[in-house]
């Protein structure tokens, strides 16, 4: 598109104005000004997104509060980080933040915008641009990415991430963390003796019985094949022992339309151990599960 077509409405002949080009726009465009005071306001702002209900551009072309007041709780600090970075270093700000509507519905709004001194402080020449929907399909892809297709369990990736998380919080704060892994026992012989289909229906419905059993903060998720793990956050492992226990006990009693005594598990468990790497956390607890396998299946060893 020429810059002579860009200035005409419609691709027609009746030329508009830049204001009335920039009206038009599927986001915002602005200049955004700070004092040396800190007093923050918006001396252009134009674009279609300040026809959003609660925005007052005649408000924030006084002040920048009306919009920032908006910002989601957990976005205002970042944001305002961001603008103080950008300040201090003359560096673009590249962020992202939600916005409260009235009707308490909440926008994703991506945020770029370059910094310039003026004589009474800084001014930034940005944009912003409604993203709200690429986020929601970026959480869905990302839950996908994390989930096992069969029993809509964490995947290994996910569970993984989430043990290294809880790893850093017990040595940030001391905190007790237990690791335990489930695995079915003599699983083949359900497959062989019941088919693929009906192993497939065993691995989903103890997936849903664990975590059924499991407390809120626990997280299972599915290593492989018939092997679950379950981070036990704030967990000596005197407290992961009855929970295990419990979770064994509640596999052998359930009917999951097989032949009865038809299924059990074999589970391992190990408490974390300040400074060691998450994979011999992991090679502990599968040596546990390895002696409880030996030494007959269905049961807890530590
Ligand atoms: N139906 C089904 N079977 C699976 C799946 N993933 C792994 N398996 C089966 O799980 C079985 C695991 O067998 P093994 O590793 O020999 O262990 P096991 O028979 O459970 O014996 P122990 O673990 O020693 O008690 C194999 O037959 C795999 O084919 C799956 O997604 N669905």
């Amino acid at each position: 598109m020429t810059e002579e077509n860009a200035m005409t409405g419609g691709g027609l002949d009746e030329p508009v104005g830049l204001h009335a080009f920039a009206a038009r726009l599927p986001g915002v465009i602005f200049q955004f000004h700070r004092d040396h005071n800190g007093h923050m306001h918006f001396p252009y702002l134009a674009g279609s997104g300040t026809g959003l209900p609660g925005i007052d551009r005649d408000r924030l072309s006084q002040d920048a509060r009306h919009m920032l007041e908006r910002l989601n709780a957990e976005d205002y600090p970042r944001v305002m980080a961001a603008i103080e970075r950008s300040a201090r270093w003359r560096v673009p700000i590249a962020t992202k933040f939600r916005l409260r509507l009235p009707s308490r519905r909440s926008r994703w709004v991506a945020l770029r915008a370059q910094p310039e001194d003026a004589k009474t402080g800084v001014l930034w020449h940005g944009l912003m641009i409604d993203i709200t929907e690429q986020m929601a399909e970026e959480t869905r892809l990302r839950r996908l990415s994390d989930t096992d297709d069969l029993t809509g369990l964490a995947n290994r990736r996910r569970l993984i991430s989430r043990l290294d998380e809880e790893i850093a919080r017990s040595t940030r704060h001391g905190t007790p963390l237990s690791l335990m892994l489930i695995d079915l026992d003599h699983f083949k012989q359900v497959n062989d003796t019941w088919g693929h289909l009906q192993g497939d229906q065993v691995l989903t419905e103890f997936a849903s019985l664990s975590d059924r059993l499991l407390r809120e903060e626990d997280i299972i998720g599915r290593l492989g094949g018939e092997e679950f793990a379950v981070v036990l956050p704030l967990t000596p492992l005197v407290a992961s022992r009855p929970l295990a226990e419990r979770l064994r006990a509640a596999i052998a009693e359930h009917d999951f339309g097989l032949s009865p005594g038809q299924l059990t598990a074999s589970i391992g468990l190990a408490e974390y151990r300040l400074g060691e790497p998450r994979d011999t956390l992991i090679d502990r607890a599968d040596q546990s599960l390895y002696a409880a396998k030996r030494q007959g299946r269905n049961r807890v060893v530590s």
